[in-house]
C-alpha cells in the first residue's frame, strides 16, 4: 500500500484487518468501523502527528452501484513528513519479517480494447454533446478502459516506483490492486483544517509547441475554463457546510506534468465542527471533476453512456488515521491489477462545445503514466 508525494507520505504492508462496504452507505459504514476498531486498540504512539497511531489506507467505489470499497489496516506503516520518519506496527511485530522479493519488472506488455472500446468512447462523448447541446445538462465526465496483459505476474512495487520518479508532483498510490499517480487531491484533513486540489481542464504536449504556450492557451480556453469551474463549484458547494470560513482561489493556475497540463484550484476550508474525513468525502463526492453538473443527471449518465463498471477508478483513495485526519486523492491515471493484467482507466470532463476525437487523445494522454510504468519506459 502506498501513498506517496516527493518523498513524503506513507507506505504499508501486510494486513491485520480489512472491512469491505457497498452501495450508498458505504462511507457512513467504513467510517463506523474504524471508529469501532480505533476504540478497540491499545495505542503506543511517541509522535502524535497526522498518520502516527492506528492508521489505515482506504479505497472507495466511484458509484453507489456496482463496486465494492476497502479499508485495510497494514501490519506495518512507513511515514516520512517534513523531516520527520516513523514506523508503525500493529498487531504482532511484523517489520522482522524475511527479506522481501527483489522487484519484477514486467518483459512483456501486450495491450487491448477495454470494456469501452476506443471507438465507443467517441460514440458515447458523441452522445453526451448531444444531449448537452439540448440543454440537459452542463458537464458529465465519461472514461474508457484499456486491457494490458504481461509475461508475468505484475509486480505493483515495480510499478509505483516508475509512477514516483516520473510523477513527483503526484501522489503515488496503492491500494488493493488499485495502483496510480493521481494530481488531484479530492481533501486534506488535518484537525479543523481541510484543502483540496481540483483539477479539470486539459491540455497536452505536442512537438513544436512550448510548454509556456500551452499553459497560456489553456488559460484562454473558455470551454477549459468552463468545465474548471464546474469542477470547483461542485467542490466549493459540498465542502461549505461544513465549514466556518472558506477560501476558493479566483482563478485557476496551471499544474504542468509530464504528460498533460491542467486548470487548477485550491480550495481551503476551517470546519466548523468535528466531522471525518471520510464524512467529508462523502459529501464532495463525487465532484463535477469525475462526474458531472447536475450531479443528479450526470451519475445515471456515466452508467447509461458508459455501459461499464468504473470500480474503484476516479473513487476517493488514500489514507486515514485515528484522529478521522489523513488525505483522500481521486484514483485517476491507474489501473485495477489482478495478476498479470492490468485494466486502465482514464476519462474526460465533456461540455457542449467538446470535439469527440480531441477527447478521445486527450484520454490516451491520460493513459500514459501507466503505461509508461507497466512498460517501465526510459525515464531520461
Ligand atoms: C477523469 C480524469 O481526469 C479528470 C478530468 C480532467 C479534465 O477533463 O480536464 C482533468 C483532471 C481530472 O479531474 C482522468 O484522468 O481519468
Amino acid at each position: 500500500m502506498s501513498w506517496v508525494r516527493a518523498g513524503q507520505g506513507l507506505v504499508g504492508w501486510g494486513e491485520a484487518a480489512r472491512f469491505e462496504a457497498h452501495g450508498p452507505d458505504r462511507f457512513a459504514e467504513v467510517d463506523r468501523w474504524w471508529r469501532d476498531y480505533v476504540a478497540g486498540v491499545d495505542v503506543h504512539n511517541e509522535l502524535g502527528v497526522p498518520g502516527t497511531g492506528p492508521t489505515a489506507f482506504v479505497s472507495m467505489a466511484f458509484a453507489d452501484e456496482p463496486g465494492h470499497s476497502v479499508l485495510i489496516v497494514p501490519e506495518v506503516v512507513i511515514g516520512q513528513r517534513d523531516g520527520v520518519s516513523w514506523v508503525t506496527e500493529i498487531g504482532r511485530s511484523a517489520v522482522t519479517r524475511p527479506l522481501a522479493k527483489p522487484v519484477r519488472r514486467p518483459k512483456r506488455v501486450h495491450y487491448t480494447e477495454g470494456e469501452l472500446t476506443v471507438d465507443g468512447y467517441r460514440d458515447a462523448v458523441r452522445a453526451a454533446v448531444t444531449r448537452m447541446k439540448a440543454g440537459e445538462l452542463g458537464k458529465v465526465v465519461l472514461a474508457h478502459d484499456v486491457l494490458a496483459t504481461t509475461d508475468g505476474p505484475i509486480d505493483v512495487r515495480f510499478l509505483l516506483r516508475e509512477l514516483a520518479a516520473r510523477y513527483p508532483n503526484c501522489w503515488a498510490y496503492a491500494v488493493d490492486g488499485l495502483i496510480g499517480a493521481t494530481p488531484e487531491l479530492l481533501l486534506r484533513r488535518t484537525g479543523q483544517v481541510v484543502s483540496s486540489r481540483v483539477l479539470a481542464g486539459t491540455t497536452w504536449p505536442r512537438p513544436g509547441v512550448s510548454d509556456d504556450d500551452l499553459a497560456a492557451a489553456l488559460l484562454g480556453s473558455r470551454k477549459d475554463q468552463d468545465e474548471h469551474a464546474y469542477a470547483v463549484a461542485s467542490l466549493a458547494d459540498t465542502l461549505r457546510p461544513f465549514c466556518a470560513t472558506m477560501t476558493v482561489d479566483e482563478q485557476p493556475s496551471v499544474l504542468r506534468l509530464h504528460n498533460v497540463l491542467h486548470l487548477s484550484s485550491e480550495v481551503g476550508g476551517i470546519l466548523d465542527r468535528e466531522t471525518s474525513l471520510l464524512r467529508l468525502s462523502e459529501a464532495v463526492h463525487p465532484t463535477a471533476a469525475v462526474g458531472g453538473t447536475p450531479r443528479q443527471l450526470a451519475i445515471p449518465l456515466i452508467r447509461e453512456l458508459e455501459g461499464m463498471d468504473r470500480g474503484r477508478y476516479a473513487g476517493p483513495i488514500g489514507w486515514i488515521d485515528g484522529n478521522g485526519d489523513g488525505e483522500m486523492g481521486v484514483a485517476l491515471r491507474c489501473a485495477k491489477v489482478d495478476g498479470s493484467t492490468a485494466r486502465l482507466f482514464a476519462g474526460c470532463g465533456i461540455v457542449a462545445d467538446s470535439d469527440p476525437d480531441t477527447e478521445v487523445r486527450e484520454a490516451a494522454a491520460k493513459l500514459v503514466p501507466m503505461r509508461e510504468a507497466l512498460e517501465g519506459a526510459d525515464r531520461s
